[in-house]
């Protein structure tokens, strides 16, 4: 059984890799004490923090961290009229946060995990609660919110959204795993049974071609969940006891042609190599889906590292999850996805992108016209969609005019 590590404040204090060159970028709509929990992973980097909702609430971040942070009026005086490609009310505003960064690698990770002191707090309102709870029940109101009573931070099943624990017992450092991925090559060519050939005490199996033993660069490093998987609304809801306690030690490369549906909660990526492809797409206020931005963006991702020859590498590190969002709202906003996509995904296995699309942007921008022609028929809401991403490119051109930032190859983690 996998359990969540209370103590990282014991947690071996690591030799922070790739510290200038990396920023952790986090979406909020709450407050950060869940950094407190990750302190001696996070504190030697760059935090990036794009605030979403009312510009003028005040988020607090905890003390000794080195930050930016971004709201809605930032956002606007940033970018403009192109501010409209960034997303509203969805966690999907994160993406402006990778559009900003001046470094060449990009974690991301939610806000709702939290820390000890925190968890004091929830301990105190927790019993209040089920003191309440209990009173209701007697009373028989058998209809309750499942939130807290007594404060915004213990959102019941957020709480133990923590730094997950290896099967060894030892807080996992998800940062160091996700860095070790992304500097070692992936082979989408050809499947290693032993999965990731790079890592330490694996390498190719008999009958591996060593011509392809020298692999790809690795642009996406996705990361998996302990306890709550990212399941959408309806498995949520239909297996609301559901827990992932099965740690699996692997690393594996998408094969070429492949795709899969990434998580934005635990993700790392090359932003020189395929940024301008995480965009994030329309979602949230004003628009008719939402919580389908980190699935937009790892269909295209996917779509154009295949094009490019770069590889996608999915498994460890896993990162302790409890849901914080309600299933009945999250299927509100995702019910349109949840049909669209039996469209969307055949229209992505099927695009092929021409050979003079050499670079992201190229990639993207007809990807968007692909968008347009091909998904427009299934709603207006692409044509919009496909309008934004190129809006997108833009934008990310106009902030990003060098184009990339410095070089660091792959090579062995
Ligand atoms: O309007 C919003 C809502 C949320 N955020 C921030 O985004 C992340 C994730 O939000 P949340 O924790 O509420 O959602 P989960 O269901 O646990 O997470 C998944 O939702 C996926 C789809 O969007 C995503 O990949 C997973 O992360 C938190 O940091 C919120 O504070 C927001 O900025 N705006």
């Amino acid at each position: 059984m996998v359990e969540p590590a209370t103590d990282t404040v014991a947690a071996t204090r690591v030799v922070p890799l790739l510290k200038d060159e990396l920023d952790i970028v986090i979406p909020t709509i709450r407050n950060l004490d869940f950094l407190e929990m990750w302190r001696p992973f996070f504190e030697p980097y760059h935090l990036i923090i794009v605030q979403d909702g009312d510009p003028s609430k005040v988020i607090k971040v905890p003390e000794g961290f080195d930050y930016e942070l971004y709201n809605r009026n930032d956002i606007n005086r940033i970018l403009g009229p192109k501010a409209s490609c960034i997303s509203f009310k969805d966690s999907a505003c994160r993406c402006f946060g990778y559009m900003v960064s001046k470094k060449k690698y990009i974690f991301t990770i939610d806000d709702d995990c939290f820390t000890d002191l925190i968890c004091c707090v929830i301990w105190v309102c927790l019993i209040l609660d089920l003191f309440v709870f209990s009173v209701l029940i007697n009373l028989q109101v058998n209809s309750v919110n499942v939130a807290c009573f007594f404060c915004k931070a213990c959102q019941w099943d957020s709480f133990n959204k923590i730094v997950a624990k290896d099967p060894s017992g030892k807080a996992i450092n998800a940062l160091e795993q996700h860095i070790k991925n992304i500097l070692s090559p992936s082979t989408p060519f050809f499947f290693n049974t032993l999965y990731d050939p790079y890592r330490d005490g694996a390498d190719f199996v008999r009958g591996y071609p060593f011509s392809l033993r020298e692999g790809v660069p690795t642009a996406v490093s996705h990361g998996l969940w302990l306890n709550i998987p990212d399941y959408d609304a309806p498995t949520q809801l239909v297996k609301p006891l559901e827990r992932n306690t099965r740690y699996v030690d692997a690393v594996l490369t998408i094969p070429k042609g492949t795709l899969f549906p990434m998580c934005g909660m635990n993700l790392c990526f090359d932003r020189d190599l395929i940024g301008p492809a995480m965009y994030f797409g329309l979602m949230g206020d004003g628009q008719p889906i939402g919580r389908y931005d980190d699935m937009w963006a790892g269909w295209c991702t996917k779509v154009i590292c295949d094009h490019l020859g770069l590889g996608v590498k999915t498994g460890l590190p896993y990162i302790y999850h409890s849901k914080a969002s309600n299933p009945f709202v999250n299927l509100k906003k995702e019910y349109k996805g949840i049909f669209w996509q039996e469209e969307i995904i055949p229209f992505f296995q099927a695009a092929t992108l021409p050979k003079d699309c050499t670079s992201v942007q190229k990639c993207y921008i007809e990807l968007s016209k692909q968008v347009k022609e091909k998904l427009g028929k299934v709603d207006p809401y692409f044509d919009k969609l496909a309008d934004a991403m190129v809006t997108w490119i833009e934008a990310w051109d106009e902030l990003n005019p060098s184009g990339s930032s410095a070089k660091v190859s792959n090579g062995k983690a």
